[in-house]
């Protein structure tokens, strides 16, 4: 029995069905990723998941709670950090803890005890007094993670935690991530950077137009790829021209063609003897091969070979921290 239980979640805005009929469950104690572009459905299952929103239909169950029927009991057992929850500007950090950690029903001292505790993990205690409007973006996150732990939730829930956030302090949340689930914390986010994904996860759920599209292990999910009959080639090619490409594409056991930059292309392929065909195509084209190279699949190569097209294709920055709106 998974501490998260989703039985055919649907949720449908006017013509969009934007969760289409998903199903799976979250392990205690595991990190669990949602892997898909803008717009796959990420962030609705959460807002489900976490009572911000009812689905049009299926049910789901929260640490053994039903989320249409019992949300206040779902609420006190999970954390959420998102990129919709507000902080209040003129109140210092501490201030704006206190502010949350005295909604979630905890005494003054005890409020104050552990919001202490909780800066100094993220090294914000030297910020305690500063005024969250005069904070970084980073330096904002660090407080909106620490914010969804105040009440010590056994689940936690993060969309998109790294979103916009310079390297440094990607790092920290990263590492945070880890620590809160070394502490025993279950962890479910969602992402659309792969490597975030893959290094985080225990499993992955690809999620793409609504429907989880594969489920499993980062490394099992790479695992399929191998086993398959592709291979992936890594070509640079420094005289390489959009006619190139297009010829390239009509062979049959070519299945992609991707542009990694204006003179180098990965190509997934089930030829026979990739790098001897690919070779002997170019020079017939008398193409030059700066370098050639087989190359593991990423998560990135296994999203192209389920759904057919690239994550980034849809990949686009918002910006983080909408105001003035409650999640
Ligand atoms: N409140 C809403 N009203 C109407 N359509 C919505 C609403 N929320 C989401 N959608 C639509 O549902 C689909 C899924 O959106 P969702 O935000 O869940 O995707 P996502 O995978 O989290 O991507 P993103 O990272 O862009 O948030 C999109 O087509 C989106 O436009």
């Amino acid at each position: 029995m998974g501490i998260i239980e989703v039985n055919g979640l649907s949720k449908r805005f006017k013509e969009v069905l934007a969760v289409d009929n998903v199903s799976f469950d979250v392990k205690e104690g595991e990190i669990f990723g949602f892997l898909g572009p803008n717009g796959a459905g990420k962030s609705t299952t959460i807002r489900m998941l976490t009572t911000l929103t009812r689905p049009t239909s299926g049910t789901a169950k929260v640490a053994n709670h039903d989320i249409l029927k019992e949300p206040s009991e779902v609420r006190k057992k999970i954390g959420l950090v998102s990129e919709k929850t507000i902080l209040y500007d003129r109140l210092t950090a501490l201030e704006n803890l206190m502010f949350f950690a005295e909604l979630n029903g905890l005494d003054n001292k005890s409020a104050k005890k552990r919001c202490l505790e909780l800066l100094e993990k993220v090294d914000m205690l030297k910020w305690k007094d500063t005024m969250v409007g005069k904070f970084s973006t980073g330096m904002r996150q660090r407080i909106n993670v620490i914010r969804a732990l105040l009440h010590d939730p056994k689940i936690i829930f993060l969309d998109e935690p790294t979103l916009g956030l310079d390297p440094q302090t990607t790092r920290t949340i990263r590492e945070f991530i880890k620590q809160m689930n070394n502490e025993g914390r279950t962890v479910i986010l969602t992402t659309h950077i792969m490597t975030e994904a893959d290094m985080l996860s225990d499993r992955i759920a690809i999620i793409d137009h609504g429907k989880i599209v594969a489920l499993d292990t980062p490394k099992n999910l790479k695992r399929m790829l191998k086993e398959s009959d592709d291979e992936i080639l890594d070509i640079e090619i420094p005289n390489m021209t959009s006619n190139l490409i297009d010829k390239l594409k009509a062979f049959d056991c070519i299945k992609k063609v991707l542009n990694r930059s204006s003179e180098e292309i990965r190509i997934i392929m089930s030829c026979e003897n990739p790098v001897v065909f690919i070779t002997d195509f170019l020079s017939k084209h008398s193409l030059n091969i700066r370098e050639i190279k087989t190359v593991e699949p990423t998560l990135e190569d296994v999203f192209i070979k389920l759904t057919g097209h690239e994550m980034r294709d849809q990949a686009v920055k918002k910006p983080r921290f909408a105001k003035g709106m409650m999640h």
